[in-house]
């Protein structure tokens, strides 16, 4: 089969990219890029103007909850949300039930994703044994059966040295390592982030120090090692603080955030509305700001959703019971679209952030439209108006802050290795 994008806006920042141009691909695999490509003989025709062309977006960091939590989330449904927000990949966090700690759980993951896949799958593995933060899990049989990365995401490695030994270990698979960075001493009991929002709600707070601690311990280790780690959702100026000397410094760090940390604000949280509780929590005005200058500064390296899909069971009670964690997967390019439209981000940056980065920092394919690349294309409609609505999202969750919103953007096709994955309407 062949199909051909036609005037396109084409952004890719792998070539340094942005140019109207067709796009033809073949046996799932993009042949030719180029500002006018005659069509072939026997070829779909995609006309694309005012469209954006994108190599396939990626995302690094989606809780898909499977194996078992599928009443939240599974791995056919998470894919279908991602397919349908522009992702052609994405990686899987390991706080599953078992947790990703043996081969036998990465294979599974990657056994469902050929069978139910919507986009491609790369399987996150444990750190410690069932996320315990006292032995290491086995890297090297992970890494075997397929786990393109390493974190114990949901929960710190509370203790340094096993951090540090984890950082040697993993290097000598080549394996990225993924810090959730909390110091659990610090937030322990904390629901929202420490300030007078959380004294008017009488809830505990988790201060931005339980971040910034605990981002600091990894710097200083990927200094001590020199050994490469990714920092998860970033969400406050005193974690974007640390993160840019350590880049002066030339240290191996790199750094994502979510679209709710540039989005919204503690705020959110008045009223005890458990859809905004996440951790990270959301935090003020001054880090929202922090955090939008950090990707547009290039401090912060990616955008990734941290897609956290909850039931009302884990959501639908008193605040200090609610599951912490929000969706991200159908709503991350129109919040991201947003710092474009603002003059954060030129388009490029936009197609940095949420594919050719992403792939770099987990080391996998994509994240390029060169030719000979496997055809993973993004095509967004940039402008295009819609309204969050739980009829409107894939994911089996519906607990999105973002319930009611008018968004501006959205994926309009989505392909891996050449097959149409979304296609809206
Ligand atoms: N971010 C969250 O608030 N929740 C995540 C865990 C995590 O990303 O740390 C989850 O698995 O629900
Ligand atoms: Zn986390
Ligand atoms: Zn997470």
């Amino acid at each position: 089969m062949r199909l051909l994008i036609r005037k396109a806006r084409i952004l890719d920042p792998s070539q340094g990219l942005d140019l109207e141009g067709d796009l033809l691909i073949e046996e799932g695999r993009i042949v030719a890029l180029d500002r006018e490509i005659p069509p072939p003989s026997d070829c779909e025709i995609f006309e694309a103007q005012r469209l954006w062309a994108l190599p396939g977006l990626i995302d690094l960091h989606v809780h898909l909850r499977e194996p078992g939590e599928e009443w939240k989330e599974d791995l056919e449904t998470g894919t279908t949300a991602a397919a349908a927000g522009g992702f052609t990949a994405v990686a899987c966090m390991p706080n599953t039930r078992p947790p990703n700690d043996s081969p036998e759980v990465t294979r599974y993951l990657l056994s469902r994703a050929r069978e139910v896949g919507r986009t491609r799958v790369w399987p996150v593995a444990c750190i410690s044994k069932g996320q315990e933060g006292r032995e290491l899990a086995p890297f090297g049989e992970l890494k075997e059966a397929g786990a393109v990365a390493l974190s114990d995401d949901g929960r710190p490695v509370a203790d340094s040295g096993l951090m540090r030994l984890a950082l040697e270990y993993a290097a000598s698979f080549d394996l990225p390592v993924i810090s959730h960075a909390e110091d659990p001493g610090l937030s322990a009991g904390g629901q929202v982030n420490e300030g007078p929002v959380a004294a008017r709600l009488g809830l505990k707070g988790i201060p931005a120090e339980a971040e910034a601690v605990a981002i600091f311990r990894e710097v200083r280790l990927a200094a001590l090692t020199g050994v490469p780690v990714h920092i998860a959702h970033v969400s406050t100026a005193l974690s974007v603080e640390i993160l840019r000397r350590a880049k002066e410094e030339g240290l191996p760090v790199t750094a994502e955030t979510a679209p709710h940390y540039f989005t919204l604000t503690e705020e959110a949280v008045l009223e005890y509305n458990t859809q905004a509780k996440v951790n990270p929590p959301l935090r003020t005005e001054v880090d929202r700001e922090a955090v939008r200058q950090a990707l547009a500064e290039g401090v912060i390296d990616a955008v990734a959703t941290d897609h956290a899909p909850h039931s009302p069971l884990e959501k639908e009670v008193e605040f200090p019971a609610a599951a912490f964690g929000l969706l991200g997967l159908e709503t991350a390019v129109p919040l991201t679209l947003n710092l474009v439209r603002e003059g954060l981000l030129s388009p490029l940056r936009f197609a940095e952030l949420l594919s050719t980065a992403p792939a770099r920092i987990l080391k996998v394919p994509g994240g390029t439209l060169k030719p000979g690349s496997p055809a993973d294309v993004t095509l967004i409609d940039p402008d295009l108006p819609w309204v969050v609505t739980e009829e409107e999202l894939h994911s089996k969750s519906k607990n999105s802050p973002f319930l009611g919103w008018e968004m501006r953007g959205r994926a309009v096709l989505t392909l891996v290795e050449g097959e149409v994955r979304w296609r809206l309407r």
